[in-house]
């Protein structure tokens, strides 16, 4: 076939949706499928995502734009690959033997590592973790969020003893679930996605086994290989599907994608992608430059030669900050509303929204602020949280350029643009006010998606090198030219700078995140028992799942249910079980009294005396019964209760 008429897939598993675009040589996307997932916050800082969710996302945004593609007249036998770019960080954990999910993903705003990350940066050897992988010791890393999951889950801790525990970021879950799981068993995750954990050493592009060390996985945990970002064997094939048997060629974290996607291929080229977060990264060339002013060192794209570093500015919310106003406030029906909401006054009228939802990123790192709205006056109408929302975003990238130039030494002359928020002409107008430099948005915003694809398709040689890249989405972009002096820009930063230093301090320890959950005395270590337990838990925020659909997925992960006896006998469930306190309710629907539950006004599991002295495994195992007793009470619909 003329490299015309072939075509690539790409998957973008992105925070709030799933995407799947077919592109053409030239780069345009001619069919693309689009869904929503839910999105689950059990509490406070928390954000989950159902891992068999996300594959049926993908699966089913395949299936869309396929059927789009054939109703246009083409085949699906023209696809030639497919390419993957993924959130990234976002954390999930499976039994390698069976390829069950053991627990909800853990998404990357997620904040309840808050006590861990503590600890962690009061340990010998903390301070030079960066120099190593890139990253600062905070929420938003992987390691963080699997130590969580480890210290907190049973059953997840109970794999990891037994040297059954897989963990992956999204793009080795995605990889390994669309090749069929356990029994193809390709597991591997690109240098992109990889970088985002903690464990890996920048230089080496190897897991480091200082930092495995540090953070006491060494040896046990079953860690995907890491493997170049184009490569035409390591990812295997689709298995099942619209696409049975397309390979999968390409994987970029999105960030790296988006840059791929704007071709910023030469040191000094940036993007800067206004999604659910907003993250700007920097080409630094084929060494990695760290920083000293609050940004990050990630891998850019490892195409198989030398590797690229990039220079990042994360910033948390972002297009989730416009999501904000239109779930949890109702200021508008659809995102893209914010604009006009915002054109409806003049300014801010004396707001800042410092949106620290999941405390402050880059530049700041702030673990203990939360969203603060700062100038709230009588004055003050839902068009001026508009601005200040979309201009939180802005100022934080202004903050971000700052740094990048002062470990750079080089100051950016134009900040190429994409990503959902990036539709918002007001906020790119503000954007490139704040900066003073012009902001240039392509006229296709599927950067990110388009990275994905550069990806697979290099590996084929349906592109065979970046000059053939060159002409793609050239044409038709928007430039934004400041429009305020330096000064007046300075002075707005200057009031946006003091409302970050005010919102310090809000959550006042790192355990105000966890007044939700309760602890057990005696493990030694602060442990959330009740709802850290279940999986696809529906004490949330969801949209878009049945019941039914629940159900099933619940089913699906422990079988079919099981009665208290067939757990006794299977050994999961000891015959000794006793959680036992006030009112006791005998819980086998067999009648045969062989364990017993209870719940007590205060929000404490109390063990029963034979096990009050019981060492930290017992308890862990104990607990592990809790959690099988929860699911059998969602399941049975029985009337235990946990506060
Ligand atoms: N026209 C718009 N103006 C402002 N924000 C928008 C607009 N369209 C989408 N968004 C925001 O962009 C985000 C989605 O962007 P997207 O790039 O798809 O993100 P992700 O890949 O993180 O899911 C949402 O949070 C949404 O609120
Ligand atoms: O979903 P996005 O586009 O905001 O990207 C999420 C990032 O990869 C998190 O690091």
């Amino acid at each position: 076939m003329q490299p015309s008429e072939v075509f690539v897939g790409a998957i973008d598993q992105g925070t709030t949706s799933t995407r799947f675009l077919i592109i053409n040589h030239d780069g345009e996307p001619v069919a693309s499928h689009q869904v929503e997932f839910n999105q689950i916050y059990p509490y406070p800082g928390w954000h989950e995502h159902d891992p068999l969710e996300l594959v049926d996302s993908v699966e089913s945004c395949i299936a869309g734009a396929v059927q789009s593609f054939e109703n246009q007249g083409y085949s699906r036998t023209s696809i030639a690959c497919v390419g993957i770019t993924n959130q990234r960080e976002t954390t999930i954990v499976w039994d390698h033997e069976t390829g069950e999910p053991l627990y909800n993903a853990i998404v990357w705003t997620d904040t309840r590592s808050q006590a861990i990350v503590a600890e962690l940066k009061s340990r010998p050897g903390a301070s030079s973790l960066q120099s190593f992988c890139g990253l600062p010791l905070s929420t938003y890393s992987s390691a963080t969020k699997l130590l969580w999951m480890l210290e907190h889950v049973p059953r997840v801790r109970d794999a990891f003893d037994r040297g059954t525990l897989a963990f992956g970021t999204v793009d080795a879950w995605l990889v390994y679930r669309l090749n069929g799981g356990a029994i193809a068993n390709v597991f591997v995750s690109d240098s992109t996605n990889a970088s985002r954990t903690m464990f890996v050493n920048l230089e080496t592009l190897r897991y480091d086994d200082t930092l495995l060390d540090f953070f006491g996985i060494k040896g046990k945990l079953h860690l995907p290989k890491i493997v170049p970002s184009s490569d035409p064997s390591a990812y295997g094939k689709i298995a099942s599907g619209a696409l049975a048997q397309v390979p999968i060629m390409g994987c970029l974290g999105d960030q790296s994608s988006a840059l791929v996607g704007q071709k910023a291929f030469s040191p000094g080229m940036a993007k800067n992608t206004y999604g659910t977060g907003c993250f700007l990264l920097y080409n630094v060339g084929e060494k990695p430059v760290f920083s000293k002013h609050g940004l990050l060192t990630t891998v850019a794209y490892d195409f198989g030669g030398k590797p690229v570093y990039a220079l990042e500015g994360s910033i948390a919310v972002a297009g989730s900050g416009v999501k904000f106003l239109q779930e949890n406030l109702s200021f508008f029906q659809s995102s893209k509303e914010v604009n006009d909401l915002a054109l409806t006054v003049d300014d801010n009228g004396g707001c800042v929204f410092v949106t620290a939802f999941s405390g402050l990123f880059a530049p700041y790192w702030i673990d203990d602020a939360n969203g603060t709205i700062f100038g709230i006056t009588q004055f003050t109408q839902k068009g001026h949280i508009a601005r200040a929302t979309l201009e939180a975003t802005c100022f934080q990238t202004k903050a971000i350029l700052d740094a990048m130039e002062k470990d750079s030494g080089r100051a950016l002359t134009e900040l190429a643009v994409d990503g959902g928020m990036s539709n918002s002409d007001l906020a790119m107008q503000t954007q490139a006010d704040l900066i003073s430099i012009p902001v240039y948005r392509p006229k296709m915003r599927e950067t990110t998606a388009l990275g994905a694809a550069i990806a697979a398709g290099l590996a084929v040689g349906i592109w065979r090198n970046f000059a053939e890249l060159r002409d793609i989405n050239r044409a038709g972009g928007s430039v934004f030219e400041p429009r305020i002096t330096r000064e007046e820009s300075a002075a707005k930063f200057e009031k946006w700078e003091k409302a970050v230093r005010m919102s310090r301090g809000w959550v006042s320890s790192a355990n105000d995140s966890e007044s939700h959950g309760e602890r057990i005395n005696g493990l030694g270590q602060s442990t959330v028992v009740n709802e850290a337990l279940p999986m696809n838990t529906t004490n949330s925020t969801t949209k878009n799942t049945s019941p039914a659909q629940r159900e099933q997925r619940e089913m699906g992960i422990l079988g079919s249910v099981p009665t208290v006896s067939e757990l006794v006998t299977k050994g999961s469930l000891g015959p000794t079980v006793r959680v036992t306190t006030h009112s006791v309710m005998d819980g086998d629907q067999d009648g045969n009294r062989d364990w017993e539950i209870s719940h007590t006004k205060t929000p404490l599991i109390t063990v029963s005396s034979d096990l009050e002295e019981a060492d930290e495994e017992d308890l862990f195992l104990e607990l592990r019964k809790v959690e099988i007793l929860q699911k059998l009470k969602r399941l049975r619909k029985m009337k235990l209760s946990y506060y």
